[in-house]
């Protein structure tokens, strides 16, 4: 038996990073062995490209650029760390995978829907995740939360970065473009109402995320 890759998708701010973190520590409880990543990023070369993408000084970049340099931080991740732990039967859970590019670089930017994807899937050896949360909030709450984190820290890391500088007509597009992945893919995708308290939020991903485990150790 492998492991399973649970990803969580939705705006910047929806609180993905949140819910991941908690659904780590409840599954740890239960004695699973969790990964927990994030995209861009999980290796030293992922994130390298990270700061790459994000710094907010690369106004210039092209859209080309962006997809396959995402799709680059991408490719070393699955290979170097995802793969190995899902051969080790862990579970690991991501913050964000190939639906960001998606979302952001094919609804968002306007970049070739296909070409993106073939890129992906090139990227990652057609690796997909068993489970998606995609995190569902109004953009106006996600930009809100945003900001206000934001102005909560003193350091530039935690500043907005070049992509959630973007405008709201671009976040609206995003938060459409997960949308219609949900609508496309409803075996493997769950919509999440994010626009509740932590602990409701958490309630419904843990449920439905005993039930994967639950079919999982029948296969
Ligand atoms: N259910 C919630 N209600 C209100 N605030 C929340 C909720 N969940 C998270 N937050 C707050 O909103 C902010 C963004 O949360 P978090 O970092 O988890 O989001 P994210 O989706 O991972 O963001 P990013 O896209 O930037 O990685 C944080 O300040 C967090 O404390
Ligand atoms: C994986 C991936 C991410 N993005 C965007 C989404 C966010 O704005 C940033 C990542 O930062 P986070 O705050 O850590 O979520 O990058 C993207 O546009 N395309 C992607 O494939």
């Amino acid at each position: 038996m492998e492991g399973i890759f649970i990803t969580f998708e939705g705006p910047d701010g929806a609180g993905k990073t949140t819910q991941l973190r908690r659904l780590a520590e409840e599954l740890r409880q239960m004695g699973h062995e969790v990964v927990v990543t994030r995209e861009p990023g999980g290796t030293a070369i992922s994130d390298k490209i990270r700061s790459i993408i994000l710094d907010p000084v690369h106004e210039e970049m092209v859209d080309q650029a962006e997809v396959l340099l995402y799709a680059a931080s991408r490719a070393q991740h699955v290979h170097e760390l995802i793969l190995p732990a899902l051969k080790a039967n862990k579970i690991v859970l991501c913050d964000r995978f190939i639906d960001a590019s998606i979302a952001y670089q094919a609804y968002g930017l306007g970049a070739d829907l296909e070409t993106v994807r073939e890129v992906n899937r090139f990227a990652s050896s057609g690796l997909q995740a068993t489970r998606t949360y995609i995190l569902d909030v109004p953009v106006e709450v996600s930009l809100a939360r945003l900001h206000q984190r934001a102005a909560g820290t003193e350091t530039a890391a935690q500043q907005l970065d070049r992509i959630e500088q973007k405008n709201v007509e671009y976040h609206s597009r995003v938060r459409a473009g997960f949308h219609q992945i949900a609508a496309d893919h409803p075996e493997r995708v769950r919509v999440v109402n994010a626009d509740r308290s932590q602990d409701e939020i958490v309630a419904d991903i843990l449920s439905d995320c005993n039930r994967l485990l639950k079919e999982h150790l029948s296969v």
